[in-house]
């Protein structure tokens, strides 16, 4: 099953203070990420080794692809389009009106091109803020926007099982890994479950991302790995250790998604932990799993 030529490679020494949100864009063969608090999308290509960089105006904390071309992201409280082009940004819907201290976090498309994206209060240091603060939302492609739950610590890792009808989500702070019922046809959710508790050296869940065999892989926060977990089981099936504390989210790409790219952070290190984890803040590519993963939902609006 694992095969051991598993290699990990630090392809671009980014220097995030807190990376998030890989996107793989086949087109451009392209990776995808944001640094939250820098307010910078980065687009690196894989051919040229290049990265392109784009400034916004408030922590931006995921990006998507657009079916229209360029992209989409969750800047601040808002949903916005991104030109990549011209740099600029354009307001699609804001949330969270009445929370001046919130932003978005993590998020991601769904198969039917609706983007999801949960908010969480400022923090004051690495999972340091005031709890019960976020939302989960989506943004439908008629820019209508859709609320699923208030009561949130910090929004993050969410995907969907390849049948489309399980939506899988993670509050980091409750250390689960939870389970929706989805319909696709209306976007609801439904009957919410834990798929997995973290165990204490797994630290806090982040991103998280499906394999090709419907199992999710999450990247663990101060935990300095990503697990593979299955979530009819409850069981973890592989962990895969990286030579950096804070892995924040993963996903599939390169060669029909047989690679997987994993962000990281810097902030909430010291110089001693700095001195021992240079990488810290780049773009991990991890080869040799034996699985591969799937092509992002490009947004539909
Ligand atoms: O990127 C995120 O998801 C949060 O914005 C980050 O701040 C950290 O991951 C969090 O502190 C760990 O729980
Ligand atoms: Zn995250």
């Amino acid at each position: 099953m694992t095969m051991s030529s598993i290699k990990i490679e630090c392809v671009l020494r980014e220097n995030c203070r807190c990376g998030e949100s890989p996107v793989w864009e086949e087109a451009s063969k392209s990776l995808l990420f944001v640094d939250i608090p820098a307010k910078k999308v980065c687009r690196w290509d894989s051919l040229s080794k290049q990265v392109q960089r784009v400034i916004v105006d408030a922590p931006v904390s995921s990006v998507a692809l657009r079916q229209s071309g360029d992209y989409v992201a969750t800047v601040g409280t808002n949903f916005c389009a991104l030109n990549w082009e011209n740099q600029s940004t354009l307001v699609l819907a804001t949330v969270d009106k009445d929370k001046k201290n919130n932003r978005f976090n993590d998020g991601k498309v769904d198969p039917a091109g609706r983007y999801f994206a949960g908010t969480m209060a400022e923090e004051t240091a690495p999972a340091v803020l005031e709890r019960h603060q976020g939302s989960l939302y989506s943004l439908f492609p008629n820019h209508h926007v859709e609320k699923y739950f208030d009561q949130v610590d910090i929004s993050n890792g969410l995907d969907w099982s390849l049948d489309h009808k399980i939506f899988y989500y993670i509050d980091s702070l409750s250390y689960s890994v939870d389970a929706f019922d989805y319909d696709l046809q209306t976007g609801k959710i439904s009957n919410r479950r834990s798929v997995y508790k973290l165990e204490r050296e797994e630290q806090i869940p982040d991103g998280m991302c499906i394999d090709v065999e419907g199992k999710l892989w999450v990247a663990c926060y101060n935990g300095g790995r990503v697990i593979r977990l299955d979530p009819e089981t409850g069981k973890r099936l592989q962990t895969v250790k990286l030579p950096v504390d804070k892995t924040t989210s993963c996903c599939f790409g390169g060669k029909d998604y047989s690679e997987m790219y994993v962000t990281s952070a810097r902030d909430g290190l010291d110089s001693e932990d700095l001195l021992r984890q240079p990488e810290a803040g780049g773009i991990f590519k991890i080869t040799g799993l034996g699985v591969k993963g799937i092509p992002p939902h490009p947004y539909a609006g």
